[in-house]
């Protein structure tokens, strides 16, 4: 069995890898923006947009067999092994046919980051970073009603703990490399797409 898997997993990396995909990640704390914006984007650039919360909500739905540590965790505000992750993002990039991508709440964490790279060996184009003080995103987050189970007080505060002590260090890696474009994501939408627009000019796109 773990050698089919093995099998499986070097396809994957395989095929995406040939692709040479062009890579955007979409960070950002709990209720930035994120999947607003790519919207946005999507709309206006050709993008497909893989948001890694979202995957994971359709994983619990699905009734796979990962289903309930991924609810818990989900419930919790912590971050899921990033093995069942990246799985379901090299999934996804593969059956949508395209060929550059917004992945949107990835990699969140020093592991995220490093089992990605090592696993599809795909550097980003560069980093979207919508910043956002606390306050608002809790704002945003408690009037969103998409009936997420991980919309309430209790919640988000752990989300923001890992977000400041998990997510903002990957966000700082990034910036050393130069690769991040930090946006005021405290405006309204239309405000905040016109300075995400300005990332996504030509020379941006290119991995450096
Ligand atoms: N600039 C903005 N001003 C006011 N409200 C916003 C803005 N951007 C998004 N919203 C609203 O805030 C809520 C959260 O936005 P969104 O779902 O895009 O955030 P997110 O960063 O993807 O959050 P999460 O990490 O929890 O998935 C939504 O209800 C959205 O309509
Ligand atoms: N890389 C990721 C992304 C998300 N999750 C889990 C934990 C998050 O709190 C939750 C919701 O994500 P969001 O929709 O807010 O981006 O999903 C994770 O474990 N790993
Ligand atoms: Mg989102």
């Amino acid at each position: 069995m773990g050698a089919v898997v093995d099998a499986v997993n070097q396809d994957l990396n395989g095929s995406l890898a040939e692709k040479k995909p062009t890579v955007v990640f979409v960070l950002g704390g709990p209720g930035s923006g994120k999947g607003t914006q790519c919207a946005n984007i999507v709309e206006h650039f050709g993008y497909t947009h893989l948001s890694a919360g979202d995957l994971l909500r359709a994983e619990i739905k699905s009734g796979s067999e990962n289903g309930t540590m991924i609810q818990e965790m989900i419930k919790e505000g912590k971050i899921v092994p990033s093995e069942v992750t990246i799985k379901l993002l090299q999934k996804a990039m593969l059956q949508s046919g395209n060929d550059k991508f917004l992945i949107d709440g990835f990699p969140r964490n020093e592991e995220n980051r490093a089992a990605f790279e090592e696993v599809t060996k795909i550097e980003p184009a560069f980093v979207l970073f919508f910043d956002c003080p606390e306050e608002e995103m809790e704002r945003r987050i408690l009037s969103r009603n998409q009936g997420r189970e991980d919309d309430n007080v209790e919640t988000i505060r752990k989300r923001f703990k890992v977000f400041l002590d998990s997510s903002l260090p990957v966000v700082q890696h990034y910036e050393a490399k130069g690769k991040v474009r930090k946006i005021d994501a405290a405006r309204p939408i239309t405000e905040v797409f016109e300075s995400v627009k300005a990332t996504f000019a030509p020379k941006n796109e290119k991995a450096e």
